[in-house]
């Protein structure tokens, strides 16, 4: 039997056998969004031990995604198959770059009985989940640094010596002396050598292999929880967008609308923003307490964070003060204003006025727009110049540019930024596109900009 020696198997996708509707059938614009980076995902373990039926699973379970499946290369006329030496991690490696990239890759295909690779190569198409399956995916740290989630197959090494005997004796058609003196000569200890040593770079260890429906469930769920979330958050660990829901996309489509009126704007602005102060509190440190319920029983539970503050970027950021107030009893509100030239690219402090005490609190730093992310930038300047630590301060947000987050994660990569949605990007004007226009103007209902005080 013939089977590619790289793109084995294509679920979905690979050669353009998406389930997913176009964006023309669906009836939806063509999706101009930046390039999505794929989910990698690493699947090693032994000989037989099951990874490609863990795979299958996995893809099954994603089925509303398009998934490739792709195997670690083999070098044509190598003599120890198990050998890291065996595996062609060059080739491996630019496929993987062309696929990251959004372009087609051709993969060679290899033929497992004769040991060479046939023409023509196998055309491989980008995915939104690519999943690398090998015994050694997890040997070499170029590779391990391209996956997303590294996952072991952990099974019984006799279970596994009795599926490798009937598969390359049944299917392969080689007999049992043979199989069995390679398997002592090379698959063992290559297997105690490189493979099991690699085990230690999984995030995830499948006991048992495809048996173990239990971890695959969860490794779906956790697969589907990445997938929903925007690109930026995989890269920066620090960036988080509220969980969406059609009510939250509802929202934005209304605060998003010209033609929305003010009131509606306000009304809707201001549930949107509840929702991210809600959210951005569940990042504060707390301590656990248990309380006796009405009942008599033990509750154990967690108390608030006390020593907080909010600090609002004037004037925009004061539209999220009630929402915090709501939330924190009497929390204390301190005030930055910023003067920004958007055509120089300057930002200067125009006023502050901060609790004496802020170094000493967690801050909450509001502002409803994060565009070029100067402003941002420049009040988290303000408020380490004060001494607040970096990790202390959560930055909350109605919608975030990926510029905007860009600039604040380099600057300050550990702040935490606590957004609604991330858009596509920023115009000539420095406005967030899609966007929803000058907020200001929108919530306050001024026409023009109010000129910074003298
Ligand atoms: O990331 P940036 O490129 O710095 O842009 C974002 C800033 O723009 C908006 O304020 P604006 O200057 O419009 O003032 P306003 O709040 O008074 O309306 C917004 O509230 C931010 O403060
Ligand atoms: O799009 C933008 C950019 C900056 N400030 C806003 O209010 N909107």
């Amino acid at each position: 039997m013939m089977k590619s020696g790289f793109a084995k198997v294509l679920k979905n996708m690979g050669d353009n056998r998406s389930t997913r509707r176009s964006s023309s059938e669906s009836g939806r614009e063509p999706d101009q969004s930046p390039l999505k980076v794929p989910f990698i995902i690493g699947v090693a373990g032994g000989t037989a031990s099951g990874k490609t039926t863990v795979c299958d699973m996995i893809i099954a379970h994603l089925r509303d995604q398009r998934v490739v499946l792709v195997n670690q290369l083999k070098k044509v006329g190598e003599y120890n198959f198990d050998h890291p030496d065996a595996f062609d991690t060059e080739v491996l490696l630019s496929c993987m770059e062309k696929l990251k990239r959004g372009s087609v890759a051709t993969i060679p295909n290899y033929d497992f009985k004769t040991h060479k690779s046939v023409e023509p190569g196998r055309q491989v198409n980008p995915a939104d989940v690519i999943i690398l399956e090998g015994i050694l995916v997890l040997h070499d740290s170029r590779v391990r640094d391209l996956m997303n989630m590294k996952i072991f197959v952990d099974t019984d090494s006799d279970v596994r010596l009795g599926r490798r005997l009937r598969r390359d004796t049944v299917e392969r058609g080689r007999n049992v002396e043979n199989v069995l003196d390679q398997y002592a000569k090379f698959v063992k200890p290559s297997f105690d050598e490189f493979i099991l040593p690699s085990m230690k770079y999984a995030d995830v260890i499948i006991p048992r292999g495809a048996d173990n429906e239990v971890a695959i469930d969860l490794i779906v769920q956790h697969i589907r929880t990445k997938l929903g979330q925007h690109d930026l958050c995989k890269f920066y660990s620090n960036v988080f967008v509220i969980y969406s829901t059609f009510q939250i996309r509802g929202m934005h489509t209304l605060v998003r609308d010209a033609k929305t009126t003010k009131h509606d704007f306000v009304f809707y602005a201001d549930r949107l923003i509840r929702l991210v102060v809600e959210h951005g509190l569940g990042h504060l440190p707390f301590n656990e307490k248990q309380i006796t319920t009405p009942t008599g029983s033990v509750y154990t539970g967690v108390v608030f964070c006390e020593r907080l503050c909010g600090v609002s970027i004037i004037r925009s950021g004061e539209s999220m003060e009630n929402a915090l107030r709501a939330c924190c009893k009497g929390i204390k509100i301190g005030k930055i204003l910023i003067h920004r030239d958007s055509n120089a690219g300057t930002q200067e402090l125009i006023y502050e006025k901060l609790p004496k005490d802020i170094s000493t609190r967690h801050v909450l730093l509001l502002d409803p727009v994060l565009a070029s992310g100067n402003s941002a930038v420049k009040a988290v300047s303000v408020l380490v110049g004060k001494g607040v630590p970096e990790s202390n301060i959560i930055f909350l947000n109605l919608i975030a540019s990926p510029e905007g987050i860009h600039a604040m994660c380099k600057k300050y990569p550990k702040v935490k930024i606590v957004t609604s949605e991330i858009d596509r990007g920023l115009n000539k004007e420095m406005s967030v596109i899609p966007g929803m226009g000058e907020f200001g103007d929108r919530y306050f209902g001024t026409a023009t900009k109010r000129p910074p005080p003298t």
